[in-house]
């Protein structure tokens, strides 16, 4: 698993780390690692480094030293550099006079026109932790003229370290090279840092527990469930699917094809439509009511059975039976409108709530907004559930304050009946015994992979992500990150 440490824990981290470090060594091995980084982006976009030309944006603090002092470790590779200092007075000292001893050259805003335009690399060091609020406008004009790959120094500036979120100008990055810990940033808005480099500073020993966590390869491939020798298909988990109507008759098949792909167990479903589940899927042993659907380890409760009466008892009914329920869509819905339903519920079983920001919002009264992680976490909290806030990063938090950040792979996933297989894949890991936090988790990154494999670069569609499910367990069982 990957930890992400919030940028008050870095900060104190980093405190005790300066403590017994001689001065500016740090520094130094941060803008080192910037260098390198900086070389390889050159070396990738002209074919060589010696010649080239690097132009350091250069902010108030730690962050503009950072980027000076990889500008005077450029100059010594034969890269021709210029600094344009946002806030001359304030660069930092050592850093500049650094460059300049190097044969750096320095510009203000408002003589760099020509540099920046024939720049080869751009080094955003206008702020790293310390960032609040969007690009101030001498910031954001310097970046607007900019045509070269960017290179941000610990986070593109503009963006909030600790939520990801941007509210105004921003820098957009080519990639993105951090020192000692991922801050929340570079999982809560990948599109913004490009492909991020961690470099070392030493400050493992200081971190402590991380604030959140991301799933590697090894992790899903570890938790996903395959059937063993004594297996049979009870023991793998039955799964419940309670979806669909006959106004959205795709929504139960696509729930119940879902969990079928997942794992090797049986499926249940139970609702109007049993007919037309089981026309697509013979494996599924379909039914027309919950109340004589047989046992099953876990529900997955809502895709498309609308918000009335009929549909309030089979939500009730699911989770009363001491079994994991996973309550997506409608079911969200009808929580939030008539929230007596979740009296049914036998206090000590597992739920599950998978939320897109309108149902967030129907939920607990209130967007998610710019703190994702911290929204999640709270309604994880009042609702003694799983949280899983879909978004193009989904957020997963438990109610004891666990939160996984899923890694996105591209935008395929945005497309109509792609939550309900979403789903039915988490509700197929719940049957099989899996922690409801990991299998959420789990789920949500086979997703992502099945739409990126589905996908191959051209749009796809939930049937499309269905079908590429197993491929995407493949791919992650052959550790592929
Ligand atoms: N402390 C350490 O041990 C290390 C720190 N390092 C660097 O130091 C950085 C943190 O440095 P600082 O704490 O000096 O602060 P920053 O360099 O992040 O910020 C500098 C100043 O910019 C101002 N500012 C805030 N938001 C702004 C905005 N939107 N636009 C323009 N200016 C804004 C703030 O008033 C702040 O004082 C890290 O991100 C990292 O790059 C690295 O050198 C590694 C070691
Ligand atoms: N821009 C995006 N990038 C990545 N994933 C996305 C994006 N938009 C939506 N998704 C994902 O697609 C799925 C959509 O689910 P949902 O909103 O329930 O759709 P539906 O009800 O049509 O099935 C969620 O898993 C969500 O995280
Ligand atoms: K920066």
């Amino acid at each position: 698993m990957r930890g992400v440490w919030t940028t008050e824990h870095v900060r104190s981290a980093e405190e005790r780390l300066l403590a017994v470090t001689p001065e500016g060594a740090l520094m130094r091995r941060a803008a080192y690692g910037v260098s390198v980084r900086a070389a390889k982006l050159l070396a990738e976009h002209t074919g060589r480094v010696v010649g080239t030309r690097a132009v350091l944006v250069v902010g108030a603090g730690n962050n503009g030293g950072d980027a000076l002092w990889a500008g005077y470790f450029l100059r010594r590779r034969g890269v021709a550099v210029a600094a344009v200092l946002l806030r001359p007075e304030k660069a930092h000292p050592a850093g500049l006079a650094a460059l300049r001893r190097a044969g750096g050259r320095v510009y203000s805003p408002e003589t760099a026109a020509e540099v920046i335009d024939s720049a080869d690399v751009v080094i955003d060091g206008v702020v790293g932790l310390s960032a609040r609020g969007p690009l101030r406008p001498d910031a954001a004009a310097v970046f607007e003229r900019v045509t070269a790959p960017v290179l941000a120094v610990d986070l593109p500036s503009g963006v909030d370290p600790d939520t990801g979120a941007v509210d105004g100008p921003a820098v957009r990055a080519t990639c993105t090279v951090t020192f000692g810990a991922y801050k929340p940033v570079h999982v809560l808005n990948p599109q913004h840092c490009g492909d991020i480099t961690l470099v070392d500073i030493g400050l493992s020993g200081e971190l402590g527990e991380p604030d959140l966590l991301q799933l590697d390869a090894a992790d899903v491939a570890a938790a996903w469930p395959l059937p063993k020798p004594e297996d049979n298909k009870y023991t793998q988990g039955v799964t419940g699917v309670a979806a669909g109507s006959s106004t959205y008759p795709g929504a139960a098949v696509l729930t119940a094809a879902a969990a079928v792909r997942a794992t090797a167990g049986m499926v249940r479903y139970a609702g109007p439509v049993a007919d037309v589940v089981r026309s697509h899927w013979p494996e599924v042993v379909a039914t027309g009511s919950i109340f004589d659907a047989g046992r099953v380890q876990a529900w997955v409760v809502g895709p498309g059975i609308g918000t009335g009466r009929q549909s309030k008892e089979v939500l009730a009914e699911a989770l009363g039976q001491g079994v994991p329920v996973c309550a997506d869509a409608d079911a969200i819905t009808l929580i939030a409108e008539q929230p007596d339903v979740l009296d049914a519920r036998d206090p000590d079983t597992p739920l599950l709530l998978t939320p897109h920001d309108g149902e967030f919002e129907r939920l607990t009264g209130s967007a998610p907004g710019a703190d994702r992680v911290g929204a999640a976490r709270e309604a994880a909290r009042r609702f003694r559930a799983v949280v899983l806030l879909k978004g193009h990063c989904t957020v997963i938090a438990a109610p004891d304050g666990r939160v996984l950040v899923n890694r996105p792979r591209g935008s395929w996933l945005a497309t109509a009946g792609s939550g309900d297989v979403l789903a039915g894949m988490i509700g197929a890991l719940l049957a099989s015994g899996l922690d409801p936090w990991l299998a959420a988790g789990v789920a949500a990154d086979v997703h992502a992979r099945a739409g990126q494999i589905a996908a191959g670069g051209v749009p796809t569609s939930a049937s499309g992500i269905l079908a590429a499910i197993p491929d995407a367990v493949r791919q992650a069982r052959s550790l592929t990150p």
